[in-house]
């Protein structure tokens, strides 16, 4: 071998926590399976920690709690796994424009600050990688920026947050509460450092705004994406799904619309939606993600796998770290930021969506007609309406046919006011058939 094929690319990681670690134990553990693919050996030449004696697994020669100086020392590559924005921005922005190429997981700092770390990248020719950031080991957003790169995507729908679907996969089966499943989500490594970012729909909503900039060539950021999460859903919410055969998921939603003068631009949204059972997604348990991806010419596709944890997350950390070592080898880098088609968000009141409401309601004559009224005073169709009688209440169940969110909000506002309905059960969007 020549001398030039001996030399490492060297690597630097900053954080070393769940998913950090396991970077580590792979890059060592693989190093000569890694060699092979690469054509130049591998090195980790140091990982900046808060505090090194919490990692007595490591080789304390390779701790340092100075990350600049890290990000300084000239290597080839920088592994951040820290997560949330400040030092990992300043700290990713000085490697890029020195030209160290950089894999991150950090779909909030991408989501927030995207623009300016591609810039930052461009700039001196280094390489940004971010496979982990979106739906952990599932291979996304490579298919997205490179293998769909010649199709043009309508639509991306999906789980991609394992927190939230763990909860609700066990909300569903056993009606377990929602404070314990969450605790258990923490323990196993899948929620985020503060769980809020998943439960209120943080998490996936800086996922959804990634997904679609990929996809539609444009820059979506976190602040652009409509978020709900899931600490307002109730038990009451689970069981009205189940009674229409339905189950509830947190959907991450990125889709192209055209309105009628030809005019496009995108929906990018986050929030819980009832879906049919026998909807793929529905079966999607755990903290397992799905994806849908629908293009023109290549139809659907779907991606499935483990969308959180720790080893999970550092497969699609180590796939970046091989595809931006071998950029090395080769002399050349990877796709770029692609975002010339600049496309506008709507806002949510015009995205054409779904509801299924369900209210307690008097039992007596002319109340269906009144309710019914609403909406069609709002121009929204009803789909379904299901009602039982209980003693001198009603349950009534309504499922409309597409409308404006704006519309079918105002609908479910002036229902509320009505004297006849004692309560609003339950409202959500429903998703995943046919309108
Ligand atoms: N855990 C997952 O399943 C998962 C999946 C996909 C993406 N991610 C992303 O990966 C990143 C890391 O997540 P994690 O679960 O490993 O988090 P973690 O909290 O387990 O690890 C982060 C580590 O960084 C350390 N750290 C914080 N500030 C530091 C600093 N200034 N210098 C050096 N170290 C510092 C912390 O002490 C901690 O050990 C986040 O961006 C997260 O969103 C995580
Ligand atoms: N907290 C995230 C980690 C993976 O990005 C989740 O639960 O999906
Ligand atoms: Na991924």
């Amino acid at each position: 071998m020549s001398e030039v094929r001996n030399t490492p690319i060297t690597v630097a990681m900053l954080g070393c926590g769940t998913v950090g670690g396991q970077v580590a134990r792979l890059l060592h553990e693989q190093a000569d399976d890694l060699t092979a693919r690469i054509g130049r050996p591998i090195r980790l030449t140091g990982i900046a920690v808060r505090r090194p004696h919490r990692h007595p697994e490591i080789d304390p020669e390779l701790l340092t709690t100075d990350a600049e100086a890290l990000v300084d020392s000239g290597v080839d590559l920088i592994v951040e796994v820290i997560g949330g924005i400040e030092p990992a921005r300043s700290l990713l922005l000085r490697a890029l424009k020195s030209g160290t190429s950089v894999v991150t997981a950090n779909k909030a700092l991408l989501a927030e600050h995207g623009p300016e770390l591609h810039a930052a990248a461009d700039s001196s020719g280094a390489d940004l990688y971010f496979e982990a950031a979106v739906a952990g080991a599932i291979p996304l957003l490579r298919p997205l920026r490179e293998s769909l790169a010649g199709d043009r995507i309508s639509r991306v729908m999906g789980i991609v947050n394992g927190t939230t679907n763990y909860v609700l996969s066990a909300m569903d089966a056993s009606g377990s509460g929602y404070a314990e499943t969450l605790d258990e989500a923490g323990r196993l490594g899948y929620a985020e450092a503060d769980p809020t970012a998943d439960v209120d729909g943080f998490d996936a909503a800086a996922k959804a705004a990634i997904l679609a900039s990929s996809a539609f060539h444009t820059r979506v950021r976190a602040e652009d994406v409509h978020r709900e999460g899931i600490s307002g859903l109730s038990a009451a919410d689970v069981a009205a799904a189940q009674l229409l055969g339905r189950t509830v998921k947190l959907l991450a939603i990125c889709e192209r619309v055209v309105d009628q003068s030809g005019a496009e631009s995108v929906s990018v949204r986050v929030h819980p939606a009832m879906i049919p059972r026998a909807h793929p997604l529905a079966s999607v348990g755990g903290a397992f993600n799905a994806v849908f991806v629908e293009a023109e010419a290549a139809g659907q596709l779907m991606f499935y796998g483990q969308g959180a944890g720790g080893a999970q997350t550092a497969s699609a950390v180590l796939g970046d770290v091989v595809a931006v070592a071998r950029n090395r080898v080769a002399g050349g880098y990877g796709p770029r930021e692609s975002a010339y088609a600049r496309l506008p968000v709507r806002p949510m009141g015009e995205t054409p969506t779904r509801y299924h409401v369900s209210l307690d309601v008097a039992d007596r004559t002319g109340v269906l007609s009144q309710v019914a009224l609403v909406f069609a005073e709002h121009d929204v169709s009803i789909a379904i309406v299901r009602q039982e009688g209980r003693s001198d209440e009603a349950s009534l169940v309504l499922v409309t046919h597409t409308a404006s969110d704006a519309a079918l909000r105002s609908t479910v506002d002036k229902l509320a006011g009505l004297p006849a309905v004692r309560e609003v059960v339950s409202v959500m969007r429903v998703e995943g058939e046919e309108a």
